[in-house]
């Protein structure tokens, strides 16, 4: 349930009504893969909801237009929602979970907090050009220094965009580096727009760089260069 203090701080506009633009996509229940239990209702959390500022939906919006010719994907994000648990298993479209889980509580971090209150993000991926953008609004409980978000929320989203461009491009990796430079602060609510590419590939070993800015481009925020290493087919 999203809280009202959240929704003034980070989408003012969602008080004064809906946006009146044309049908755009919202979140929705859906009912899940054959595979999964019948019961089991799966959620799209990369979509727009409530919570979402005016600069997150107009980011969505021209994102989602590149999509029209097929160079862009969206990537969604799934929730399984059971009567007896919630669960964040996968983002791949196939909706199948990585692996068994080993506790019911489980949840993919960035996904685990509640709506409009934490890490609010759509990724979209080239796969001509191996990259992966991810349009992200860091809510209230991300907080670090006062007012801005906090080193590590950047961190596990910059992980996250690297990791998806990894994974798309080369099949399952883990990170082996991240190395960071945090060069302006973000402010609290606002929203950024993560830029990664895969660089290179030598053997296992997957080379990934991406950068944060603001949304006018004119502020870099932080710069990250990162090693993944395709796991054994074995141990995945
Ligand atoms: C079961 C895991 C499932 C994984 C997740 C899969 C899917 C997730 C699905 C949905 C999630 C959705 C979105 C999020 C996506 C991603 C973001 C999250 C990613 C993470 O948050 S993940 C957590 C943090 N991550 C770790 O917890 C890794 C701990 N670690 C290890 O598990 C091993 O360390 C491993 C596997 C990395 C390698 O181990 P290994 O035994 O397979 O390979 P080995 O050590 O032989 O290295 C092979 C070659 O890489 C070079 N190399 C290795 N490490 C290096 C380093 N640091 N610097 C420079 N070079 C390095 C070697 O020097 C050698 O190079 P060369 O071949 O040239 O000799």
């Amino acid at each position: 349930m999203l809280r009202s203090g959240a929704l003034r701080l980070c989408a003012p506009g969602v008080l004064r009504g809906p946006r009146r633009s044309a049908a755009p996509p919202t979140r929705e229940s859906r009912p899940p893969p054959r595979s999964f239990a019948s019961e089991v209702i799966r959620v799209d959390l990369s979509l727009p909801n409530p919570s979402w500022s005016k600069d997150m939906r107009l980011l969505f919006d021209q994102f989602m237009k590149k999509t029209e010719d097929g160079s862009w994907k969206r990537l969604p994000s799934y929730k399984y929602v059971s009567p007896q648990r919630t669960e964040v298993k996968t983002f791949f479209p196939d909706g199948k979970p990585v692996k068994e889980d080993h506790m019911p509580q489980a949840q993919l971090f960035p996904r685990s907090l509640e709506e409009g209150l934490g890490f609010e993000y759509a990724m979209f991926h080239n796969h001509v050009e191996n990259r992966t953008v991810c349009i992200f609004q860091g809510g209230p409980y991300l907080q670090g220094a006062s007012g801005f978000l906090h080193g590590g929320a950047i961190a596990t989203m910059m992980d996250s965009t690297l990791g998806v461009c990894a994974l798309t491009a080369g099949g399952v990796a883990m990170t082996a580096n991240l190395n960071i430079n945090f060069r302006r602060p973000i402010p609290l609510c606002s929203v950024v727009v993560i830029n990664s590419q895969l660089d290179k590939v030598e053997g296992r070993k997957l080379f990934v760089s991406c950068n944060v800015q603001s949304v006018d481009g004119k502020t870099l925020h932080s710069k990250a260069t990162s090693l993944f290493v395709k796991l054994n087919p074995k141990e995945v």
